[in-house]
């Protein structure tokens, strides 16, 4: 159960909250998501990991609206992010800078002084120009930087190739078979403090055993690192387990974290997982209004208020998300459609023939919208980006207002004299 739900009206529900109400009151399109469902899935991971040391650091990338990490930090969760601006969301959302692991390919030197003045828990690695660079910034800062390395295992993890990282042609983490080398380079950089090893193979996986080939390796290379008389504290294993879009059965948090524990018997690490999608991609759904049908000979069209600005994951992976009435009592003709948003883009898409039964101004549902949605939308065609609401119980709370027309010309300005 996600917490999103027809209720005995025949109208969809989050929590307690009547979605054709939310959607009056606020307009569309409009990102809904339920803090319980968010609690749930972070509790699922914290309770799956039980009695083992461990540390539950949500991603930020999949949705990092300042409620939705204030919901999280409020659990004790622990941070996953990418950028300065993740920490400085992170720590306006109330959330402990002591929890946070910092992972990307690309970090500048003032995000790792923030990072270092904020003295977060680890900083994932990813390149041998990067550890050198912490080194150095460390030392300007007279202080020891934590540091692990993303080890790249080269493992194959069964997703889209946008979204898979762990494979050597991709640009994440150290090849496996230098990370021994490479972690003794580390132990031998004077401002470093080697803490972990570090992975993330990808993203919406929807089988326990890459993750599992992924850990064998990271444990045999700990060994190895041990020989050579460094001794890693923690084991990050990434995030990425996948959810349910349509039909998948990913594995669940505690059947992942059972195979884990089996293999840390008898080790003395703490373990971090980093998951996003599992946690906020089922705690939200976008409702959006249809604006138009448009009957043709070879495609139905069904013009919605949403578009590629505001949900980009099927224009970008052709992924697939559920899309339904929020009102299913209403009787209409039934008939498939592709529904398109406004922009002038072939792929601006939202779902390809679908049957529904609709008429201008009904109101839709797209599920799963939680993760990689708000945080990827834009505002191509000069489209104001959506709202967000939270739903709590029988109450819901505006957490991001809808951008005004001027926010879409902020900080621009014309040449003087014109
Ligand atoms: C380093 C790292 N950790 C965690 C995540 C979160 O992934 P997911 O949302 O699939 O759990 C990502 C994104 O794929 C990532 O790149
Ligand atoms: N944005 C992607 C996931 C990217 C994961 C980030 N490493 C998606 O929507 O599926």
């Amino acid at each position: 159960m996600d917490y999103f739900n027809y209720q005995d009206d025949g109208r969809l529900y989050g929590e307690a909250c009547d979605l054709t109400r939310l959607a009056e009151q606020h307009g569309t399109p409009l990102y809904v998501y339920s803090r319980a469902t968010l609690e749930r899935h972070w509790n699922a991971f914290d309770q799956a990991a039980g009695e083992v040391d461990h540390l539950v650091c949500y991603a930020v990338k999949a949705n990092s609206n300042l409620a939705v990490l204030n919901v999280l930090a409020r659990l004790g969760s622990g941070f996953d992010i990418v950028s300065g601006g993740e920490l400085s969301r992170v720590i306006a959302a109330g959330g402990d800078p002591k929890k946070v692991v910092f992972s990307g390919v690309g970090k500048r030197d003032d995000e790792i002084r923030f990072g270092l003045e904020q003295g977060i828990f680890c900083f994932n690695v990813e390149s041998v120009a990067e550890l050198a660079r912490i080194n150095r910034v460390a030392e300007t800062m007279g202080v020891k930087a934590p540091v692990s390395i993303r080890v790249n295992p080269d493992i194959d993890a069964g997703t889209h190739p946008y979204i898979s990282t762990g494979l050597k042609e991709n640009k994440f983490g150290i090849p496996i078979e230098q990370a021994r080398d490479i972690y003794r380079q580390a132990a031998a950089m004077s401002q470093l403090e080697i803490h972990g090893v570090d992975c993330h193979i990808g993203s919406q996986l929807t089988e326990l055993s890459p993750f599992l080939e992924a850990v064998d390796k990271l444990l045999a290379l700990i060994d190895g690192l041990a020989e050579d008389g460094i001794h890693i504290r923690h084991l990050d294993v990434g995030g990425g387990l996948g959810v349910r879009y349509d039909d998948e059965t990913p594995p669940e948090p505690r059947h992942y974290a059972e195979e884990l524990k089996k293999r840390l018997q008898g080790r003395n690490l703490t373990l971090v997982f980093e998951p996003g999608r599992a946690i906020a991609a089922n705690a939200g759904v976008l409702l959006t209004r249809v604006e138009h049908l448009k009957p043709g000979e070879a495609k139905n069209f069904a013009i919605v208020d949403a578009a590629m600005n505001d949900l980009i994951r099927p224009a970008l992976y052709s992924a697939w998300q559920a899309i339904i009435p929020v009102d299913s009592t209403l009787q209409r003709d039934a008939a498939v459609y592709d529904i398109v948003g406004p922009i002038c883009e072939t792929g601006d898409f939202i779902g390809k023939d679908r049957t529904l039964s609709i008429i201008e101004g009904d109101l839709l549902a797209v599920r799963s919208a939680g993760a990689y949605g708000f945080v990827m939308a834009s505002n191509y065609n000069s489209r104001p980006r959506a709202a967000e609401v939270m739903v709590d119980g029988d109450q819901h709370y505006v957490v991001r207002e809808r951008e005004e027309l001027a926010d879409l010309w902020r900080g621009e300005h014309l040449l003087p004299g014109a």
